[in-house]
Parts: C-alpha cells; sequence; structure tokens
C-alpha cells in the first residue's frame, strides 16, 4: 500500500472546511494532517474531532498556517481571497502543494496571488466538481460551433450567504464561452442590467445571479436564438462533489514540478 498523504484544510469551521474535512477522514490515501482558522477564532485550540461532534482526534485547530503547513503534502483552501493570498506565501515557503476553491478574486488579487505562490504547486479552480469541468468544455464546445445569432447567457444561482457574484463557476463558463468564440470575456461580458438598458448587444455575453436559501450552486448557459434555444446546465445538489475534486487534485498534485495548475489538468481534460 502506498504512503498516505498529509492533508490541511484552512477555514475548518466554514461550510466547505467542514465537508472537506469529512472527506478526507473518509478518504483513503490521505490523512487530515492540520486544520486552520484565524487568530481569535473559536476553534482554534480545540480537537478537531470533538468541534465536529465525534471523538477526540488528535488534530488541534491551529491559527498558525506556516506551522500547520511544514510537513504535509497539501492545504486545501475554501476560504477568502485575501485569506488564500497570505496561505500562498506559507505553502511556499514550505513547500507544501496549495490547492485553491476561493472565488471572488480582482484581477489585483489573482497577480498577488500568482507572486505568492510562485515556486510552488498550485492548482485554482471556482469550481473542482467532475461536472463542472465537463460543462465548461461543453460551453466551449457548443459557442464554437455557433455563431452570434445565438445570444449567450450564464445563469447561476447559490445560496443567500455567497459573498461573490457572479460565482467563480460563472465566470468560468463565460471565459469558455469566449473562447469558444474567440473574444476575450472582458470585451464581451455585460454583468449588470437595470433600468433602460438599451437593446442586447451582438455578441454580448450577459450573467445573471440569483441568491437565496440553501441552493448548494446551479449554473445555466443558454444559447438563445430567433425560434430556438440551447441550455446546457449543472446542479450540485452537495457539497461533497466540490471536496472530492479538491481531494483528487492534492493527490495529481504531489511530486509535480512548480507552476499554477487548474482542474483541467487534473481530470486531464
Ligand atoms: N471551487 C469550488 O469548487 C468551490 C468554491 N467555493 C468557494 O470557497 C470559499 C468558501 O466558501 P464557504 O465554505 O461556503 O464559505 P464560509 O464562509 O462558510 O467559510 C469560509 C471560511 O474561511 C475562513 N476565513 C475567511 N477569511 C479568513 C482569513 N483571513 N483567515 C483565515 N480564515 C479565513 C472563515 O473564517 P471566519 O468564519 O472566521 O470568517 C471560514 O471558516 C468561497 O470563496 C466559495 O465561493 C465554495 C464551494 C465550491
Ligand atoms: O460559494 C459557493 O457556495 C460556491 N462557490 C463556487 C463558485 O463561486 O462558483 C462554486 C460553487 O458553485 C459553490
Amino acid at each position: 500500500m502506498g504512503e498516505s498523504i498529509g492533508i490541511v484544510i484552512t477555514g475548518a469551521s466554514g461550510r466547505m472546511g467542514q465537508m472537506l474535512i469529512k472527506t478526507v477522514i473518509e478518504r483513503e490515501g490521505v490523512t487530515l494532517a492540520g486544520a486552520v482558522e484565524r487568530p481569535g477564532h473559536d476553534w482554534v485550540g480545540k480537537d478537531l474531532g470533538v468541534l465536529m461532534g465525534g471523538t477526540e482526534s488528535g488534530v488541534i485547530v491551529s491559527d498558525d498556517p506556516t506551522a500547520a503547513f511544514a510537513g504535509a503534502g497539501a492545504v486545501i483552501d475554501f476560504t477568502a481571497p485575501a485569506a488564500t493570498i497570505s496561505f500562498a506565501k506559507a505553502a511556499a515557503s514550505t513547500g507544501t502543494a496549495h490547492i485553491i476553491g476561493t472565488t471572488g478574486f480582482t484581477e489585483e488579487d489573482l497577480a498577488a496571488l500568482k507572486e505568492a505562490g510562485a515556486g510552488n504547486v498550485t492548482v485554482r479552480a471556482g469550481n473542482m466538481s467532475l461536472g463542472v469541468n465537463l460543462l465548461v468544455q461543453l460551453t466551449k464546445k457548443v459557442a464554437e460551433a455557433l455563431d452570434e445569432d445565438y445570444d449567450i447567457e450564464v445563469i447561476e444561482a447559490h445560496h443567500r450567504r455567497k459573498v461573490d457574484a457572479p460565482s467563480g463557476t460563472a465566470l468560468m463558463l463565460g471565459e469558455a464561452a469566449a473562447e469558444g468564440r474567440g473574444v476575450a470575456l472582458k470585451d464581451v461580458e455585460d454583468r449588470a442590467r437595470d433600468g433602460i438598458t438599451g437593446a442586447r448587444e451582438r455578441g454580448a455575453i450577459g450573467f445573471s445571479v440569483i441568491r437565496g436559501g440553501d441552493i448548494i450552486g446551479e449554473h445555466d448557459v443558454m444559447f438563445a436564438a430567433d425560434g430556438e434555444r440551447i441550455t446546457l446546465r449543472h446542479v450540485a445538489s452537495d457539497r461533497s462533489v466540490f471536496a472530492r475534486g479538491a481531494v483528487k487534485a492534492a493527490l495529481w498534485a504531489q511530486g509535480k514540478d512548480a507552476g499554477a495548475y487548474d482542474m483541467m489538468d487534473v481530470l486531464g481534460l
């Protein structure tokens, strides 16, 4: 049997943090090597097993990322942009692969993230599920096949607590549609419509955002023409799909050359 890979989870108390901890504990070939929360957080200094309603696990939640990452094979990070940039620096200093699910980065954040993670193995994706990454490829293919008679609209729905919009997934889908069309998303995106907007611009890629209740994540890409409409859809009904993808990425990252990778690399799509 091969060696088990130690994994550290940041944002351990979060929706994804807790799902990732469960996934790592249940999955063969990986071991929960640590958990991180911010200084002053209620969970710091306590046993993770007890915090999650079980028995003692021996994993104590830390507020020191560098100490927690040292010796681990990977850190899986679904937190917030500023936190992820600082975790990138810590992970690069300990040579721990950094698996990033965080969304909501600005262009400036992405430049800072690249600098912070230089020399390390990083895998970043706005959505780590197999289904969404397939949808991204399908979106690119359909956009390639259709001309601008087909208006492209990306529609996403998430729970009421999500803080960034459009979702990271919606932006991946928009990028794929733009790539299929041979244009840059920033030149054609239409993110907010309100008031007398004027008629839709030919070639625009529109985004619509729904926030409500406990919706885990739903994404549609609509290609709407006169007389017909095609809709590609993904519905996540359980956060475990994201967590399983992240653990797959952590395993894939072991022994890879330093570089910035994404889930297409991991899944071979
Ligand atoms: N790529 C993918 O497949 C997916 C990505 N996501 C993304 O993952 C991120 C987290 O989502 P979710 O779990 O729902 O969010 P939550 O708000 O439930 O969890 C975020 C966690 O990160 C912690 N955190 C935030 N800022 C810091 C900081 N500066 N230092 C240390 N910890 C920090 C929070 O701690 P505190 O409570 O103290 O703020 C919290 O524990 C979002 O960006 C979301 O879009 C979500 C699902 C799938
Ligand atoms: O915040 C979430 O919950 C999710 N965020 C990711 C995104 O922004 O696309 C992925 C998933 O849809 C859930």
